[in-house]
């Protein structure tokens, strides 16, 4: 357990920290950890600086579609003065906690996919189906120079993915959350224009005034899909979140803002996102009509949005790797709760869109969602114990007969 513990340790001092990942040095790590398994190895560049590492533990059987986990190497920024722990030492406590950044998302998926497949061959377990593993770069800003290209080459098509594991989100108590679509992301920023004039001075349709009143319309917006939330009975994934990411105007002076001077130009950016249950075109209609209307002077830009429908996949007896999920998790002595909608996104979204079915899953339980947040930690024992949960899950998936695959649906 402790070279377990260490090799884990060792992966998540790497820093892979955006916007300037260390990408080489987690794929060379994740391939010496590869080496003694004797997995198959590509490192594909979609775009150059950015590569993406995949594994292959070849199946007996080639006809059979095969299955894919997925993982992505960088991790968000830290402010390291807030931490107990520098983010990037991997400390571990008294408790058996250990912090680090990306120590629940998601290096600890990645490498327990690797230890789960050590076990196993130490087992003498050989695939049915081939395991393929992917460990793609930029998940954290978007995913289109890994994931997305990923997802949209000829070479995923070549490799006849029949379902795809992506990360999911801890679970504060026993069970597992599992997560079978998500909600879709809008970066969406507003902005106002209007006349400049004297700050003494009381006039309409100002660039400043315009935009509050948006500000307004939204906050209603917000207030309403958060009053839904709070009186409960319907979950995070199943709600509209907005949240104001930054407010930009002014005009600078060098000991701050002018302060007697209203700017001709202000603008608001807003994350947003948007549950499949949810009608995007009426909310793309309130956009236009009501939080950045061209009568008042507002335009709008979306920094970030998944085209298309949102793909769901079906997680109940149409999908038989839904049952063998939740049966193999339950072999492994742990519980899965009712699946949900992924509150974020992940790469999962970009797996979907190409028509393969993915569920959003990370074996961590009894312990709070510290994902992007200071002290980001996890447990020895919740780490090894998910390493159980992989071996049995890869165990029925890579022993799976059936020929038949099955195809997303909305
Ligand atoms: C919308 S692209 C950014 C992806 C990021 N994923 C995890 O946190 C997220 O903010 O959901
Ligand atoms: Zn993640
Ligand atoms: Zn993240």
């Amino acid at each position: 357990d402790d070279a377990i513990v260490s090799r884990f340790q060792e992966y998540l001092r790497i820093n892979t920290v955006q916007p300037n990942p260390e990408y080489y040095k987690a794929v060379d790590f994740i391939i010496s950890q590869a080496k003694p398994l004797s997995l198959e190895s590509q490192t594909i560049e979609f775009v150059k600086g950015k590569p993406l590492l995949l594994l292959k533990w070849v199946g007996s059987d080639p006809t059979l579609p095969a299955f894919l986990l997925n993982s992505h190497t960088d991790v968000v920024p830290f402010e390291d003065s807030k931490w107990t722990h520098h983010p990037l030492q991997a400390h571990m406590d008294h408790h058996g906690d250990i912090y680090a950044r990306g120590s629940q998302d998601m290096k600890c998926v990645g490498m327990q996919y690797l230890e789960a497949i050590r076990k196993l061959q130490a087992s003498g377990f050989k695939p049915l189906r081939s395991v393929y593993l992917s460990f793609v770069p930029d998940e954290e800003i978007g995913g289109h120079d890994g994931a997305e290209k990923f997802a949209e080459s000829q070479l995923f098509k070549s490799l006849n993915i029949a379902i795809v594991l992506d990360e999911g989100l801890p679970s504060p108590t026993e069970s597992y959350r599992v997560f079978y679509g998500e909600r879709s992301p809008w970066w969406l920023v507003i902005k106002a224009k209007g006349p400049p004039g004297h700050g003494a001075k009381l006039y309409d349709n100002s660039a400043m005034e315009n935009l509050l009143k948006s500000i307004e319309s939204i906050r209603r917006f917000r207030a309403s899909q958060f009053d839904l939330l709070k009186a409960g009975g319907i979950a995070e994934g199943d709600v509209v979140s907005v949240n104001m990411a930054f407010l930009k105007a002014g005009t600078p002076s060098p000991t701050g803002f002018v302060m007697n001077l209203q700017p001709s130009e202000a603008e608001a950016g807003f994350d947003i996102r948007v549950p499949p249950s949810v009608d995007a075109e009426a909310l793309e209609r309130r956009l236009v009509e009501e939080w950045a209307p061209a009568a008042r002077n507002m335009s709008f830009e979306f920094k970030q949005k998944l085209t298309g429908k949102q793909f769901l996949t079906a997680a109940d007896d149409s999908n038989p790797w839904w049952g063998l999920l939740e049966n193999a998790v339950k072999e492994a002595g742990g519980r899965t709760s009712k699946p949900e909608i992924f509150p974020a996104s992940t790469d999962a979204r970009y797996f979907r869109k190409a028509g393969v079915p993915a569920f959003g899953f990370s074996p961590i339980s009894n312990t709070p969602s510290l994902l992007h947040d200071h002290n980001e930690y996890l447990g020895k024992a919740e780490y090894l114990k998910g390493i159980e949960v992989y071996v049995s899950i890869i165990k029925a998936y890579a022993s799976y007969e059936s020929k038949s695959g099955s195809r997303d649906e909305l």
